[in-house]
């Protein structure tokens, strides 16, 4: 991989690679845009196949925090960390102090927390050695468990969805297909459900799947069913890449809208969508609920305006319908373009020189 080439395509400012050789870490933190604020995203661990793999996932996943945070509203950049290596085997205090004290080192250019592969116990070691880490412990000042947040704003955007095709937040009666019940998908059953909302589930946990079933009286399904049930809404919480062309034809719903991570396996299942008449509801707009919940932590975690805060996911999904009527464009375009607007127009008012 080229990187600079890479980094010019994309508008990257910095990469920086962390080693240490006692703990055996292996680090690479992906800075891709500070215009809004410091740059705000997790800690993956993974046991990559080669450098590069590890190189271009920090690139690629520190370039969607910066449209995430911008897009939800934050005064966050975006960043991301990949560490090269297996969760289950090589972590260690040493690691993630080692880790932590690479942070320290940015000065707040960079906050980390925790992704795929990594817990909170690992970010308050990182704490250890750094302000510069959220979601971590309640008894540190953290704020827990993002996915009930993630969830409720998973929710907030269905609202907006329905709100959008029925003229009413009222989900009374839909019928809404939940694939993945998860941490994010069992709770927004639960808001799903109080909402009067009817469910269809599937996972391929069977535990996860009682559950639903016996607290909210969930529909059970099996895992290929999901895509073709008859239903007013399609939520996906458990994989990336769902909608496709094997999945498009099967959908009969009239909106698409869960907090699963890249949805549409490449952008053309977008626009064919959009021409079958579904409403999608950007992923990373949707999904932010865990980003503006430890974003919060900056401030002094209070949970309530956090909520507050989530709940805004409702406007912002509203904001990305407006503007892809107003340039007629699918929603996927219309997300990036409400993040890279504002981006672009804090980026101008943020040069004043303030003496
Ligand atoms: N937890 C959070 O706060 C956030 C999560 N996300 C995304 O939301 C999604 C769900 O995350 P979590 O609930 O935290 O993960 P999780 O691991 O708790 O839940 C995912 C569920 O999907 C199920 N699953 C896996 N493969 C499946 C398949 N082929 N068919 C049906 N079910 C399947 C798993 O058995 C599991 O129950 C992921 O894509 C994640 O990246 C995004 C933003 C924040
Ligand atoms: O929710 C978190 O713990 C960090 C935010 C993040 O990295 C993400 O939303 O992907």
């Amino acid at each position: 991989m080229e990187i600079f080439k890479y980094m010019e395509k994309y508008d990257y400012e910095q990469v920086v690679i962390c080693h240490d050789k006692t703990s055996g870490l292996k680090a690479i933190i992906g800075i891709h845009d500070t215009t809004l604020g410091p740059a705000l995203g997790g800690t993956r661990m993974w046991n990559y196949k080669t450098e590069e793999e590890a190189i271009e996932d920090a690139l690629r996943l520190s370039r969607g925090m910066t449209y995430k945070a911008a897009a939800a509203g934050l005064n966050l950049g975006g960043g991301k960390t990949v560490v090269w290596g297996d969760p289950k085997t090589q972590k260690s205090e040493e690691l993630w102090r080692a880790f932590g004290r690479f942070v320290q080192s940015l000065n707040g250019r960079y906050i980390t927390a925790a992704d795929v592969g990594t817990v909170v116990d690992d970010m308050d070691y990182i704490r250890q050695e750094t302000p510069y880490v959220v979601g971590v412990s309640k008894t540190l000042g953290g704020s827990g468990d993002p996915s009930p947040k993630t969830a409720y704003g998973v929710f907030r955007g269905i609202q907006a969805c329905a709100n959008e095709v029925w003229g009413s937040d009222d989900i009374t009666g839909r019928v809404v297909a939940v694939q993945g019940v998860g941490k994010v998908g069992y709770y927004l059953c639960e808001y799903l459900h109080k909402a009067g909302a009817k469910l269809i589930v599937t996972d391929i946990d069977k535990e996860a799947v009682d559950r639903v079933v016996r607290e909210f009286g969930a529909q059970a399904v099996g895992l290929n069913e999901i895509y073709g049930v008859e239903c007013d809404i399609y939520s996906p919480n458990a994989l990336g890449a769902t909608i496709n062309d094997e999945t498009i034809p099967q959908f009969k719903c009239k909106i698409i809208a869960g907090g699963a991570n890249n949805q549409l396996k490449e952008e053309r299942h977008g626009d064919i969508i959009t021409e079958k008449g579904i409403i999608y509801a950007p992923d990373y707009v949707i999904n932010a609920g865990g980003l503006i919940n430890v974003a919060d932590e900056l401030k002094g975690y209070n949970e309530e305006r956090a909520m507050q805060t989530v709940s805004k996911i409702y406007d912002n999904i509203k904001k990305v319908f407006q503007i892809a009527k107003r340039d007629n464009i699918p929603t996927y375009k219309a997300a990036d373009r409400m993040a890279e607007e504002r981006i672009e127009k804090l980026g101008r008012v943020r040069n004043t020189y303030l003496g």
